[in-house]
């Protein structure tokens, strides 16, 4: 059995987290629940932070809000000295709600509105990533309409393959992310944005997917961004203030992934960056990071109730629980995998396999095959570890099936973060018809 961060057995004989029973916490908050374990995000952050420090060079570590995105999580990434990616006016939105320094927040996206743009420039936020022409034609015309300066980066597609599931790869030259570094895009487009006055050429960003375990895909990106850097000195006589590398640290989620320490990664990264900048004569720029999934993933439980079961024999047992693919769309999007446990016996024998499957009215709607699990049924509660990211930030409505609450445990204290969704919420943008 693995357990993350402060999750362990207490003395009942219960899964705890975050020094709080997890009956407890089902009990008061009900089912399904995300739980995070606050002390674990905290040692993540720190995590990078430190691997930057120890590497002496000056860095920024961006969280992908993406993963998880509420406003007392931003909360947090502010108290742990985080900057913040954000990639929608939603999730803007939700960093200016929750007090998060604008100038500290970095604007992705492939499609952002002039909406959003504007809204962007309004909080004065600390960057935009300009992902295309479109993009860079519509800003020109913001950015002069008001007068205002901004500082950007430009996303960059460097052409790597990462390892890991197709779906959330990015970095490939088939990809919608990006200006082509090798076709001779990334030049157009630098060659467009350093002339205009207002627009602070910061420098350059690329993202190669997520859930990667190795350091070679992000040193095969620095190169390739390095020696177009290199090309792009003599001939724009552009360096680059900010190189970011984007995020996709892998983590791990069942016994099949085996994931390096952030400050590994960390390492890598800067000696192969340190290396080529000085073959290339180039002045070493500030790095930045975008963590996501690697920040709260593992730090994130998801407990249910065990409803139905039925058994085909000679071929499976289904155990149903009360939520489903609404709260974890992740393992019918990409096939992925988690472990999990009784929280209300998790050191009991396992002496079954199970299937877990959603409520959804969907077959696909399958949490966990072939599960070892002790006896179980009606009432049991089931802990599903590593849902922290992309769970409840990818969580939906389907079958109007409310959305669950959020809770933030830590030194024995659980806090509500999100409120469950109620019947009255899933209709309160619905108009009758007369
Ligand atoms: C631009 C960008 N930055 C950061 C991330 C965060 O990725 P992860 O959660 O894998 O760290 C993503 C998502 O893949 C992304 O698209
Ligand atoms: N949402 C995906 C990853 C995509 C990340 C955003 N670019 C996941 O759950 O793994």
């Amino acid at each position: 059995m693995y357990f993350y961060g402060t999750t362990g057995v207490n003395n009942n004989g219960h899964l705890e987290i975050g020094g709080v029973d997890s009956l407890e916490l089902a009990k008061n908050f009900g089912t399904p629940l995300y739980v995070y374990d606050v002390a674990l995000i905290r040692e993540r952050a720190r995590g990078f932070k430190q691997a930057f420090e120890e590497q002496q060079v000056r860095a920024q570590v961006a969280y992908a809000s993406k993963a998880f995105s509420t406003v007392a999580m931003v909360q947090l990434a502010e108290e742990e000295g985080l900057s913040l990616d954000v990639v929608s006016g939603g999730e803007l939105y939700t960093a200016i709600t929750a007090g998060f320094p604008a100038e500290r927040i970095h604007f992705h996206g492939n499609n952002k509105s002039r909406e959003e743009l504007e809204m962007a420039l309004e909080h004065q936020i600390g960057c935009i990533v300009i992902d295309n022409f479109h993009e860079i034609e519509l800003l020109k015309d913001i950015c002069s309409e008001k007068s205002t300066k901004v500082n950007i980066l430009l996303r960059v597609t460097p052409g790597i393959e990462a390892h890991t599931h197709d779906y959330i790869l990015t970095g490939q030259e088939d990809s919608k992310f990006g200006f082509d570094l090798q076709n001779g895009q990334a030049e157009e487009a630098l060659a467009e944005v350093l002339p205009y006055d207002y627009f602070n050429v910061l420098g350059l960003h690329c993202h190669i997917g997520s859930q990667i375990f190795e350091t070679t895909g992000f040193l095969l990106a620095a190169r390739k961004i390095v020696e177009k850097m290199t090309e792009w000195k003599q001939k724009l006589a552009f360096e680059a203030e900010v190189l970011n590398l984007g995020g996709g640290f892998g983590i791990r989620y069942t016994n099949e992934d085996e994931p390096i320490p952030p400050a590994q990664y960390v390492s890598a990264i800067i000696k192969e960056v340190k290396l080529l900048i000085d073959q290339n004569s180039l002045q070493m720029p500030e790095i930045w990071i975008e963590p996501g999934r690697s920040l709260v993933g593992d730090a994130g439980i998801t407990l249910y109730k065990i409803g139905s079961s039925k058994d085909v024999p000679e071929v499976r047992k289904y155990l149903a629980v009360d939520g489903g693919m609404s709260d974890n769309i992740r393992p019918a999007l990409y096939q992925a995998k988690y472990e999990a446990v009784l929280a209300n016996k998790p050191l009991a024998q396992t002496s079954d396999t199970v299937s877990i499957a959603g409520k959804c009215c969907e077959s696909g709607d399958m949490l966990i095959w072939d599960l070892p699990l002790p006896e179980a049924g009606k009432d049991d509660l089931l802990a599903v570890f590593c849902t922290g990211a992309y769970g409840y930030s990818m969580a939906n409505n389907y079958n109007r099936i409310p959305r669950p609450a959020v809770v933030f445990v830590e030194n024995g204290n659980a806090t509500l973060v999100v409120k469950r969704e109620s019947y009255e919420d899933l209709i309160k943008l619905d108009l009758p018809l007369k």
